[in-house]
């Protein structure tokens, strides 16, 4: 069978394509992104002139190269989307800064996630080995950090960096908050900076796109990259986050651990809480990996707990089974089934997140009272684990690590190109530079109709949750 065209083109009366016939594509959009006004003169990459080193041919990235957001097309639509490209990340071979004139600053914000340190390392020896940039310093704590103290402002080098990849958090530390745009444009223009390498989420890449505004606005010549960081995978447009396959893989102990407790329980439960406020990408993906869970919950999929189709019925179900079962729970699931005080519901982090109930205790309790009012004298054992922290407080694994070494060179390559407000990551693998605007607002939820959930479902073989009898509204304390 041949495919259809997006206009029905080229095919025979009954609007399919003969295979091995020119198809028509949409118009492809280029979502370029923004060189410093005020470049300087075109200097030849020093790469070409390294001592050991000698960039063949296809080494250098042509000006034309792009790559695309989406790889699958349907020829058979009608009103097929347009097409969106990005530039292809890499070295160039002309530059439009002059790596003795750079002074770079990098820093870390938000939460911890395997491989900042690695990130970090790679910055600084793909600045001073590759482009012989001399001053580069980390900027300590944050964004707070720019606008800090003289010892907020460390100089690195080789020797100084040397072993980071091999150390879980960040050596340069992070905070949340502490926001204050004109004081910390204020700081990196008054130390001098050129180019700035924010590693961070969301918020990060929020913050960097008022950086960036916010250069622009005072015609500063600082260029400013951001590099995205979520151990939750919450951030769109890339393939995946770094530091997120680490998790995935830690997380595979507490499974290992919740499926031995519960197996050796009478009528046991597993429950693993892990990390995933806004997305359950960890634990689908832990939950795929494991192949040992019985039910995966996620912030996307509403669950319930009583009544005919809800949880605790399948759960009771499936130890009836097989003796045992194991829950895993991301830690924005159901938050809208725990009750709150007036206060909890206002309760925000320094960076303005809202503060979320924790889910594993409640739902330990919920069940273990389910049981007891429904099978009264029959044994029952929850066995909860929380290694909410473990799975980012670690370095990263070795595909991670090479994820981060790839991006900071491809962040790095892009700066010494005179790109600036980009973001540098994988799209269908291929390594790219996104504007920063549009990674600051791009989430990444999990996509509930595709086929990954699909493959949960059929893994777990879990309800879908959508035959809820009478909760309609969020469980809420009375005030006070
Ligand atoms: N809308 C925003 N505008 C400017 N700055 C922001 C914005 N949102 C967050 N920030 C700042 O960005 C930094 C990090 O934000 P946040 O604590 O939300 O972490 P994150 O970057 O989202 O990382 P993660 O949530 O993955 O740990 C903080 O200093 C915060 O003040
Ligand atoms: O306790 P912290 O450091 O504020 O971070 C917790 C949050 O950070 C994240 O790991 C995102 O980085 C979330 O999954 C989690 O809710
Ligand atoms: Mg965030």
């Amino acid at each position: 069978m041949g495919h259809t065209g997006p206009n029905g083109e080229g095919g025979g009366a009954d609007g399919t394509v003969p295979t091995n016939t020119t198809v028509n594509l949409p118009p492809l959009t280029l979502r370029d992104v923004p060189l410093l006004t005020a470049a300087a003169p075109v200097v030849p990459n020093p790469i070409s002139r390294h001592p050991y080193f000698h960039p063949s041919a296809t080494f250098y990235i042509s000006p034309g190269d792009v790559s695309l957001r989406h790889a699958f097309f349907d020829l058979a639509s009608a009103t097929p989307a347009p097409l969106v490209a990005y530039r292809r990340a890499g070295p160039r071979r002309e530059l439009a800064v002059d790596p003795a004139l750079a002074r770079a600053a990098v820093v870390t914000c938000g939460g911890l996630c395997p491989g900042l340190n690695t990130v970090l390392r790679e910055l600084v020896v793909g600045l001073q080995e590759l482009y012989g940039v001399r001053d580069v310093f980390g900027v300590a704590a944050g964004y707070r950090g720019f606008y800090g103290a003289d010892a907020d402002h460390i100089r690195l080098d080789l020797a100084t960096v040397d072993d980071w990849h091999k150390k879980g958090g960040t050596v340069l530390k992070t905070t949340r908050g502490g926001f204050d745009l004109d004081k910390i444009v204020a700081g990196i223009a008054a130390r001098e900076y050129t180019q700035v390498y924010v590693i961070g989420g969301d918020g990060t890449m929020r913050g960097a796109v008022a950086i960036f505004e916010e250069f622009k606005r005072r015609g500063l010549n600082i260029s400013i990259t951001g590099i995205p960081k979520t151990v939750d995978n919450d951030i769109g447009i890339i393939d995946r986050s770094f530091g997120f396959q680490t998790a995935v893989e830690i997380a595979q102990q507490a499974i290992d651990a919740a499926r031995v407790e519960a197996v050796s329980a009478v009528n046991g439960i597993g429950l693993v809480k892990l990390m995933g406020r806004s997305t359950g990408h960890i634990a689908l993906h832990a939950t795929l990996s494991s192949r040992d869970v019985d039910c995966c919950l996620i912030p996307e999929v509403n669950f319930y707990l009583e009544e005919k189709g809800g949880l605790f019925e399948f759960l009771y179900e499936r130890i009836k089974q097989k003796g045992h079962a194991v829950v895993v729970v991301a830690e924005g699931a159901g938050q809208e089934l725990i009750p709150r005080t007036d206060h909890q519901k206002r309760e925000q982090d320094e960076s303005g997140n809202i503060v979320f109930l924790d889910v594993g205790p409640w739902l330990k309790y919920e069940l273990g009272e389910w049981w007891k009012r429904q099978h009264p004298g029959e044994l029952f054992t929850v066995k909860y684990i929380d290694p909410t922290y473990m799975i980012r407080a670690v370095p990263a694994n070795a595909t991670d690590s090479l994820y981060c070494t790839l991006l900071a060179h491809s962040a790095i390559h892009g700066i010494m190109a005179g790109y600036t407000g980009f973001v540098p990551g994988p799209i269908n693998g291929n390594y790219s530079y996104i504007p920063l605007e549009d990674v600051a607002v791009a989430k990444n939820p999990v996509d509930v109709n595709d086929h990954k959930w699909a493959w949960v479902r059929s893994v777990t073989n879990q309800p879908d949750f959508l035959n809820r009898p009478r909760y309609t509204e969020s469980a809420v304390l009375p005030p006070g």
